[in-house]
């Protein structure tokens, strides 16, 4: 296909998403199957058009003066693939599937618009209410923090160490550029693909088959190390989903102690099964969400509640849940947190540790959870550490990187793509006396 096609594809799956808001990844798949013609070069790049299109939705339409699909179409290819729209036309030009260029209003107005002049939420790529929301959650320099979210993401990796060294997988990766992670001890980040590239299938790598290495946002893999999981613990991943978490704990642990994995949802935590075996974790148990788990109360020495979120520090990776949330939707989490939250308590053995993490950026979902538990909670003795501290200690050169806020005595810790280079990640750890 040429660059017209791709553009007239990228142009029907935003009117689906659009239409039949729906998630961008299904009408993407949808798409695939229905023109099986389609070579992965292709898809890679109708996506790349799509996934630019929904990241900066508000500000392509503010600078289009429309937020039509095919305006938004047009913009992302004249924005991502950095060109003029005079070479667009040339390139487009005898093209039978491209579809028509914006007219020369639209397009002057695009080069021309002056973005300082633009409303905050505008120049965030946000909705009105969720605005609101990011510039209590993060403060003066929200809009840029937001903006951030609307940028294209790096390939991340977890080196597995009860496998292999991170030199050992960055040399087996070497034709993909791999790098070593800035902040995580054992991360490998590969760039966020520039134009119309797409980023390597690292998946069928010998590595990958072999354990070496997962798939795990930098972010993700700082949450897992700041809980301290230790060899010898006793450790409950409370959420743990396809077992992300998990695997980073188990490999801290180098197989000793025992970590019990549990999630209410056994669709979400079957691929742990395949996971664990591929990275060689022995010290892992699963427990089917209808099991009875009342004999671990008061056992764990680290309980992990990987909350069920919005989602909200992960808009780089799935930008169509920005224009997707409601304020029903973030209510709804709320409250799964504190229920969550309250059955995590139990387990925590005296003078054990309960962390809490999200990968949500809102106020709402972070310290206010972590403070509406405390006071629920005041005859448990549990008290709100120094995260801060915590990862001051733990990641040497990362300081100043995070975001530290005080919260009821102890400090608790937020990442961000600005900040920190990663997807947004909330992080508070509670001591039960
Ligand atoms: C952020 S995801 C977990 C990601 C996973 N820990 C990882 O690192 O790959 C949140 C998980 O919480 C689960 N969940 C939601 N409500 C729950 C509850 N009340 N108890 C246990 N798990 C719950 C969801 O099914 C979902 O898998």
């Amino acid at each position: 296909m040429r660059l017209g096609g791709r553009l007239a594809a990228a142009i029907e799956v935003l009117s689906d998403v659009e239409a039949r808001r729906r998630p961008v990844a299904d009408a993407l798949k949808d798409w695939g199957l229905s023109h099986r013609f389609a070579g992965s070069g292709d898809r890679a790049a109708i996506g790349n058009i799509v996934y630019d299109a929904l990241r900066k939705k508000r500000s392509y339409g503010f600078r289009m003066g429309d937020d039509g699909a095919a305006a938004l179409g047009f913009a992302a290819v004249l924005d991502g693939l950095a060109m003029q729209p005079e070479a667009l036309a040339a390139t487009l030009e005898g093209d039978r599937f491209a579809p028509q260029m914006p007219d020369g209003e639209r397009l002057g107005r695009f080069l021309a618009a002056d973005f300082s002049e633009a409303p905050d939420a505008v120049r965030a790529d946000v909705p009105d209410w969720i605005a609101a929301r990011l510039k209590t959650s993060l403060g003066e320099r929200w809009v840029e923090e937001a903006a951030a979210l609307s940028a294209r993401p790096p390939l991340d990796l977890r080196v597995n160490t009860l496998k292999a060294e991170r030199d050992k997988v960055l040399k087996a990766l070497e034709p993909f550029e791999p790098e070593a992670s800035d902040l995580a001890p054992q991360g490998i980040r590969i760039a966020a693909i520039e134009g119309a590239g797409r980023h390597p299938n690292v998946q069928i790598e010998a590595g990958f088959q072999k354990g070496w290495f997962e798939v795990q946002d930098e972010g993700s893999q700082l949450a897992a190390l700041l809980t301290g999981a230790a060899p010898g613990e006793q450790v409950l991943d409370l959420c743990a989903g396809g077992g992300g978490k998990s695997l980073a704990m188990a490999a801290m642990m180098d197989n000793s102690g025992q970590i019990h994995a549990a999630d209410s949802d056994r669709h979400r935590l079957a691929p742990i099964h395949e996971r664990l075996a591929r990275a060689g974790c022995r010290n892992v148990q699963v427990h089917d969400p209808r099991e009875d788990m009342t004999g671990l109360f008061g056992r764990m020495d680290l309980t992990l509640v990987d909350a069920p979120c919005t989602g909200s520090g992960t808009w780089r990776r799935r930008p169509d849940a920005k224009w997707r949330l409601s304020e029903t939707a973030l209510a709804k989490r709320m409250q799964e947190q504190d229920a969550v939250l309250d059955r995590a308590a139990a387990f925590v053995c005296p003078g054990g540790r309960l962390a809490y993490v999200t990968c949500s950026l809102f106020a709402d979902e972070n310290a206010a959870r972590i403070a509406a538990f405390l006071e629920r909670q005041t005859s448990e003795g549990f008290a709100v550490a120094d995260a801060g501290a915590r990862w001051a200690a733990m990641l040497p050169h990362g300081g100043g990187r995070c975001r530290v806020s005080k919260l009821a005595g102890g400090t608790v810790i937020t990442m961000t793509p600005q900040r920190t280079g990663t997807d947004g990640f909330f992080f508070a750890l509670l001591q039960k006396s």
